[in-house]
């Protein structure tokens, strides 16, 4: 059976017959089957995957077979089919464990979809060579790993531990802040701190806390540049952790309050990513939707062409009480839960995640929940059964992305812990499906224009549509990826194969939940575009005769349900 329903809303240019202009109006027009009518291109012998520019620019659209798709994500496909790939998407960080190009290529066939450097650590020239390889990897072999700069930001932070990559404090020890240039070796148990002001701010009696309270100590005396402390809580210290001050129970923080969210080095970095056509940049500690309006403009001012996206982290007080303003403005956001949980007591965590992932779904931007997700992982093969508990929970909430710091940084087994993140995603996500354990989620209309609030109710319709009649999966042709991240807010079961033109827009994709982003040249007849990638696929085995789509585009607006012929 070969059959095509179709709908077409056309907005601006209405063919001679009647075609509804909005969803209230007259039933939709049902086409008669078209792959009867139609010829079917035939597959080019083997359609090669078009090596990618990685610069975002399109290829070629002489090219027919231009077509994108890494190794990985076919495999997948054919192996276990649509149902079962992975919706939710993967971000590592890149350190000293994973910076080699092997070490990268592991992650990428690990599912790693995002890279993430973080510039609060190595030296512009090392993040450079990353971005290198990783560009390499996605050229090379077909990937679509976006980089993201994740910015250091001005808050209080150790340094360097002379070149160690972590020291152990233990209980009752005595420690000693300095904000001290030391220019040979640091003295023992000695930290530098980066802050000017730290031995003028804190007092005799508060207590510091090293990444959140991963380290405690009190602070005992202090001695000019030099703050005496005693650990009270034992633990690890890892280089440039964060610090955080409390006195009788609240955090201080009139002075970092002054501090500027981009500081200049932030700037300087900031430049860098730009120069290197990063394609995320994660904005730390950010308290107010201003500082986003800056960069975007600063950004757009930089590079007529760029479409560096903006991801806003959520890791303080104030990003909290500005929260709705903050992800309205910016491109995404992380749920940073490392510094927020040095910020506001620790079990007010899970409530503050649950509430920022639902406000991005509702907004429609793409939210990373991020840090400790397999902490222990850092030195141990397998993961502590309440760290599979807390990956489940961000599962099941739907999150877009999930991500690893110091597990793929500096961790000894980098690679099972991504292969951890996508087994444990895939079972809940399987679970999910399976049991319809989804709560309903009212999507309010974000878009402004008339022709926006179209493609929302087009896509909302097909992804009611794709659960009801169980489709195998959804096609998007989109140029800019909006009508893909407008599916991918609706969650529904199936895949959404996102077709787009350029490289960019497909590693942007990669960002979101459920979207297998394909790069191909298309047109604006969708009839041909239908027969071309349908052939394509099948050449590759990716889909086969009889698999039920529905495929919408923003081109024509329209949604078109049909079995592969
Ligand atoms: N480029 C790098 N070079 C050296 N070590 C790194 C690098 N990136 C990360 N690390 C190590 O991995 C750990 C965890 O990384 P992560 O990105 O979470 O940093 P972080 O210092 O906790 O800061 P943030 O709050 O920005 O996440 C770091 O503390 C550091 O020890
Ligand atoms: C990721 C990050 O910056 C944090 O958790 O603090
Ligand atoms: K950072
Ligand atoms: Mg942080």
């Amino acid at each position: 059976m070969s059959v095509s329903h179709s709908l077409n809303l056309r907005l601006f240019a209405p063919p001679p017959t009647a075609i509804p202009t909005h969803a209230h109006q007259p039933p939709p027009t049902l086409l008669l089957p078209r792959h009867r009518r139609l010829p079917c291109l035939r597959a080019s012998s083997s359609p090669e995957i078009l090596v990618s520019d990685n610069n975002g620019v399109p290829a070629p659209p002489s090219d027919p077979s231009s077509f994108e798709v890494d190794a990985v994500t076919e495999a997948e496909l054919k192996e276990n089919g649509f149902r079962s790939t992975r919706r939710t998407k993967l971000v590592c960080t890149v350190g000293p464990a994973t910076c080699g190009f092997e070490q990268l290529e592991a992650l990428a066939v690990g599912g790693m979809n995002v890279a993430r450097i973080n510039m609060c650590h190595g030296t512009r020239e090392w993040h450079k060579e990353v971005i290198d390889r990783v560009r390499r990897l996605n050229h090379e072999k077909g990937f679509a790993v976006a980089i993201m700069m994740d910015t250091e930001g001005s808050e209080i932070h150790m340094g360097d531990l002379g070149g160690s990559s972590s020291v152990k404090a233990d209980d009752g020890e005595i420690w000693t802040f300095s904000v001290r240039a030391f220019d040979s070796t640091l003295p023992q148990h000695t930290i530098n701190v980066n802050y000017e002001g730290f031995a003028e701010d804190v007092q005799v009696g508060d207590e510091l806390l090293v990444d959140g309270g991963m380290v405690r100590f009190e602070v005992i005396q202090k001695i000019g540049p030099d703050v005496e402390c005693r650990c009270t809580d034992p633990g690890l210290l890892l280089p440039r952790a964060n610090l955080t001050f409390w006195r009788n129970g609240s955090l201080v923080r009139e002075r970092n309050a002054m501090l500027p969210t981009i500081s200049s080095k932030d700037w300087l970095d900031i430049d860098f990513g730009i120069a290197e056509g990063v394609d995320f940049i994660a904005i730390s500690f950010v308290k107010s939707a201003e500082v986003i309006t800056h960069l975007k403009s600063y950004i757009a001012a930089r590079s007529r062409d760029s479409d560096i996206s903006v991801i806003a982290k959520i890791e303080s007080i104030d990003s909290l009480k500005n929260l709705e303003e903050i992800i309205q403005t910016a491109d995404g956001a992380m749920v940073a839960r490392g510094d927020l949980g040095a910020q506001i007591p620790l079990e007010q965590v899970p409530a503050a995640q649950q509430r920022i992932v639902q406000l991005c779904r509702q907004l429609n931007k793409p939210v990373i929940v991020a840090s400790q997700l397999l902490e222990s992982m850092i030195e141990y093969p397998t993961p502590t059964r309440a760290e599979v508990a807390d990956v489940s929970e961000a599962v099941r909430q739907r999150a877009d992305a999930l991500m690893l710091s110091g597990e793929s940084a500096m961790g000894q087994y980098p690679e099972k812990a991504l292969t951890v993140l996508r087994s444990v995603s895939l079972r809940i996500e399987k679970w999910w499906r399976e049991d319809k354990r989804y709560e309903a989620m009212l999507l309010p209309s974000v878009g402004s224009y008339f022709s926006e609030k179209i493609s929302e109710e087009i896509c909302s319709s097909a992804a009611k549509m794709a659960d009801n009649l169980e489709v195998d999966a959804i096609f998007v042709y989109t140029k800019t990826g909006y009508m893909a991240s407008l599916l991918s807010r609706c969650r529904p079961d199936c895949p959404i194969f996102a077709f787009t033109t350029t490289s960019s827009v497909r590693r942007h994709l990669n960002l979101q939940w459920g979207l297998i982003p394909f790069r191909l040249s298309f047109s604006d007849d969708m009839e041909s575009n239908l027969n071309r990638t349908f052939a394509l696929l099948k050449a590759r085995n990716l889909i086969k005769s009889g698999d039920l789509v529905i495929a919408v585009s923003d081109m024509l607006q329209s949604i078109q349900v049909m079995n592969v012929p």
